[in-house]
């Protein structure tokens, strides 16, 4: 196991009735990076995320998060890694604040910096507001104070700025840019919005089909494709570009 990784799978699978949706699935995320996970729909990103937070049990091969087996040590991975994966769910009739306290008893964490993660995300003025009456950014603001608030290392974020305005999506990039900055923490992220990804992400992983085709380094992207991702992407989805990966 290599000590810079915070996410390494080895061979990852998963079958759904008799399907491999995911098949031999390594990726590789080192420290204090932003790995954006690209992907087509139902190429397997939400599968892959599901089995790093014990959402889903892999068919087979391995995955070890900050060097714990995502099996055997699942409960040691809980408390060290933040999720938004798939539609957030909260106590309906309760307040931010309260499903934030709720959170934070279940992961054995004390209350103290509640009022600055509503802050940090542009909840703190919906006071004891339920969350039923959220828009849908708001309810994201809030999915992304959970993940956060209880300090994970590994933060693991399914299409994340879903439902967030311009501005949001602005506000929600440099809060993430700056926890990776000034926290250390690690980010795997993914978006179908690529001019996002590009602004965020450090190392770009793509998936076809189940199976991860290519991680690399979006420095690299950007000096083979000064357009853009977009076209990196649309290269190995055409077949243009051959499998690579930098690890
Ligand atoms: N519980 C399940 N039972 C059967 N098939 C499933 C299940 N969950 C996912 N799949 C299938 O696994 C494949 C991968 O789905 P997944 O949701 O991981 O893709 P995705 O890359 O996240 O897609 P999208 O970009 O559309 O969100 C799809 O073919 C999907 O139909």
């Amino acid at each position: 196991m290599n000590k810079n990784l915070v996410v390494e799978t080895d061979n990852l699978t998963k079958t759904f009735l008799g399907k491999e949706v995911i098949k031999g699935c390594n990726m590789h995320v080192e420290t204090g990076m932003i790995y954006g996970f690209l992907g087509a729909n139902g190429a397997g990103k939400t599968t892959v995320f599901k089995m790093l937070s014990g959402l889903l049990t892999p068919t087979m091969g391995k995955a070890r998060i900050l060097g714990m087996d995502i099996i055997s040590q699942r409960g040691g991975i809980l408390s060290e890694i933040g999720t938004i994966i798939e539609t957030p769910i909260f106590y309906e009739h309760l307040s931010a604040t309260e499903n934030l306290e709720i959170h934070l008893a279940y992961m054995g964490k004390d209350n103290s910096d509640i009022v600055s993660a509503l802050a940090k995300v542009g909840l703190n003025d919906t006071g004891s507001q339920p969350v039923s009456t959220f828009s849908l950014g708001m309810r994201q603001r809030l999915a992304i104070a959970r993940a956060i608030i209880h300090k994970p290392k590994l933060l693991i974020l399914d299409e994340p700025i879903n439902g967030l305005d311009p501005i949001g999506i602005r506000e929600m990039r440099d809060f993430f840019i700056e926890l990776v900055k000034t926290q250390g923490v690690t980010i795997l992220i993914s978006s179908h919005i690529l001019s996002e990804i590009e602004h965020l992400a450090d190392i770009i992983g793509v998936i076809v089909n189940g199976t991860i085709v290519s991680e690399v380094s979006m420095t690299k992207v950007k000096a083979e494709y000064p357009s853009g991702l977009e076209a990196y992407f649309m290269d190995i989805m055409n077949g243009r570009r051959g499998h690579e990966n930098t690890n």
